[in-house]
């Protein structure tokens, strides 16, 4: 019988994941493979699920980390695919704040033994933020740790935000953590599938248990807008934000226009790409500590102007 490959996309909040994700679907695509995705996304609303097109067969884990507290549904998941439909592999993006080694101990149950083999765990990372990790709290530094230490394949993304010398010298820092592992310099994540696919997936050592839930304070707090608001508001309020919120996703209308645009915010940097769907005003925060009640009144205000 032929076996799945299975391919698990770590790395934090905004690495950069997705984007690797439809990287690889379109190189897939273009071999002819058949792929399904599974999606785990923190919050209760998936934002990142449009990344993938109507005909790969996409199963999405919503409001849970599969790491722990929806492990039991990554594995119904995975069955459902496998009965549904003749695969040539299956990704599974990871939440920023998984840990890629408890996420693999649901592939390795024994119902899948003979029917999945997990090539490659890939970790992205995103530079700036590895390089000042230091304002981050203790347990989302270990958790950056483990998943680099953990992959087999590292890539360093956003690279383009470093110079030379920077570049050299964490690559000789994240060789440090992981000598096994493939270590490389990408920018919007590109690489070539076969970088990936010859990858060997080789168990590591015993990991760490970081706990999303219990240890890493982890929340999200979903907003959506009753009406389109102003952009110039929208900006102080960024401004404004404490930086223990790390990721924001969503779709926003504004006042001065009738399109919607995909919001992304990763480490301090906004970007908006118009949509071609007309989207729910909708928007994800996810961060350490959230003050839930700043941010509804905060988004709230932003409505009244
Ligand atoms: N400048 C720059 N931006 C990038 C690069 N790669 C990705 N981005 C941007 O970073 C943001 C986050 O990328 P995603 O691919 O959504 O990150 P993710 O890891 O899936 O995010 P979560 O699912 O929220 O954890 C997006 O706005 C991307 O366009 C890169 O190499 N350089």
């Amino acid at each position: 019988m032929k076996q799945v490959e299975v391919y698990i996309l770590s790395g934090f909040l905004g690495a950069g994941k997705t984007t690797l994700l439809k990287n690889i679907l379109e190189q897939e695509r273009d071999q002819q493979r058949k792929i399904a995705v599974v999606m785990n996304e923190l919050g209760k609303v998936s934002i990142d699920s449009q990344a993938v097109s109507e005909d790969t067969p996409l199963k999405e884990l919503l409001n849970g980390c599969v790491c722990c507290t929806i492990q039991g549904q990554l594995e119904a998941h995975l069955q459902g695919l496998l009965q549904q439909h003749e695969l040539d592999a299956i990704y599974i993006e990871t939440t920023g704040v998984a840990h890629p080694v408890e996420v693999l101990d649901s592939c390795m149950s024994p119902l899948f033994a003979d029917k999945l083999v997990v090539r490659s765990i890939v970790t992205l990372v995103d530079v700036l933020r590895w390089r000042d990790r230091d304002g981050l709290s203790i347990q989302l530094q270990r958790l950056l740790q483990e998943q680099v230490k953990h992959a087999d394949v590292v890539l360093l993304n956003k690279s383009d935000q470093l110079t030379d010398s920077e570049q050299a010298s964490l690559v000789l820092e994240i060789q440090n953590l992981n000598q096994q592992g493939k270590i490389l310099l990408t920018q919007f994540a590109r690489i070539q599938l076969k970088q990936i696919q010859e990858q060997v997936f080789t168990p590591k050592n015993a990991h760490e248990e970081v706990n999303v839930h219990t240890q890493l304070h982890v929340k999200t707090y979903v907003h959506s807008f009753s009406r389109p608001i102003n952009l110039d508001s929208f900006e102080d309020f960024l401004k404004a934000m404490p930086d223990t919120i790390y990721r924001i996703k969503g779709y926003l209308k504004f006042d001065h226009g009738k399109d919607t645009y995909l919001f992304q915010y990763s480490y301090g940097m906004p970007l908006y790409m118009k949509e071609p769907m007309n989207m729910k005003n909708t928007l994800v925060f996810i961060g350490e500590n959230l003050d839930h009640e700043w941010l509804k009144r905060e988004l709230e205000k932003l409505e009244a102007i």
